[in-house]
């Protein structure tokens, strides 16, 4: 079986299909691109995967060292918790704690620390907070935020703040990182560094990396699979070269270039 498989997935919201029988086979290591024009459904798509709205239809499984789970109907923590990891279009950082800060939260949601041990302050603890530190920092350093690591996130240029989102993603120690418009708002500069660290990281952690993103530059530059939704619907598959000249999919984007 492949590392997330997705059958016939739907979403009704009232008469409106957002997401209308979408499957789709992720491998081990892939990194896939979703794109399609707005409200195409692909941040649904992303929401039933991590567990923000329950599918009306369809069957969500991952493989994980346990076995193979459904997802269907858990909750995004629970999700998390078996290595799916993501981030939002819109930046959700703790703003007005440092950037170490954000991602040691994150991290600690991963460690299951207990308000009592953190209370006790034992010198386990120390270690382990200690060890998270370390590992948060190397983290920053990976995506250039070491340097900012005790300013406020708030205080971070734009660019940085999405950079800060994935390492808070990261941090989680997922198997599978889902990356809502990574690169929105950035530069031509900061996408296509942006684009690297992504390659970079999914060599590095051995991560399956799925993306929505209408920069085409990034997508068709490290996607190895793309897949095109249109009203919900899966219309295109393929290699970026197969989705570039697939007629279909020229045609959802009005005759636009690709
Ligand atoms: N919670 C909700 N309640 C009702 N309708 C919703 C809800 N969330 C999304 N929709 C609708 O579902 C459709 C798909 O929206 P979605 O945000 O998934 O599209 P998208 O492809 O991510 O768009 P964009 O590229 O603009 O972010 C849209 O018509 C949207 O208005």
């Amino acid at each position: 079986m492949s590392l997330l498989s997705v059958r016939d997935l739907t979403k009704h919201f009232g008469g409106l299909a957002a997401v209308s029988n979408v499957s789709m086979e992720i491998d081990e290591n892939e990194l896939v691109g979703i794109i399609g024009p707005n409200g195409a459904g692909k941040t649904t798509f992303f929401n039933l995967i991590t567990g923000v709205y329950e599918p009306s239809e369809g069957t969500i499984e991952l493989a994980t060292a346990e076995g193979v789970k459904t997802l269907n109907g858990m909750k995004p923590d629970k999700i998390n918790g078996y290595g799916i990891a993501r981030t939002f279009q819109n930046i959700r950082l703790f703003k007005e704690q440092s950037v170490l800060e954000n991602v040691l939260v994150a991290m600690h949601r991963e460690q299951g620390n207990s308000v009592i041990s953190s209370l006790l302050r034992t010198s386990a603890h120390y270690e382990t907070e200690e060890r998270l530190r370390k590992e948060a920092m190397a983290l920053l350093d990976i995506f250039d935020l070491a340097a900012v690591a005790n300013e406020k996130a708030r205080n971070l240029a734009y660019g940085q703040q999405r950079r800060l989102e994935i390492v808070r993603a990261l941090a989680t120690n997922p198997t599978v990182l889902f990356l809502d418009e990574p690169a929105a708002g950035m530069n031509p500069n900061e996408t296509a560094d942006l684009t690297a660290l992504i390659a970079q990281v999914r060599e590095q952690f051995n991560l399956t990396v799925v993306l929505i993103e209408h920069d085409m530059s990034l997508v068709m530059k490290i996607c190895q699979k793309i897949y095109v939704l249109e009203y919900g619907r899966l219309i295109a598959q393929g290699t970026p070269a197969e989705i570039q000249k697939n007629p279909d999919v020229i045609k959802a984007y009005l005759g636009g270039e690709l």
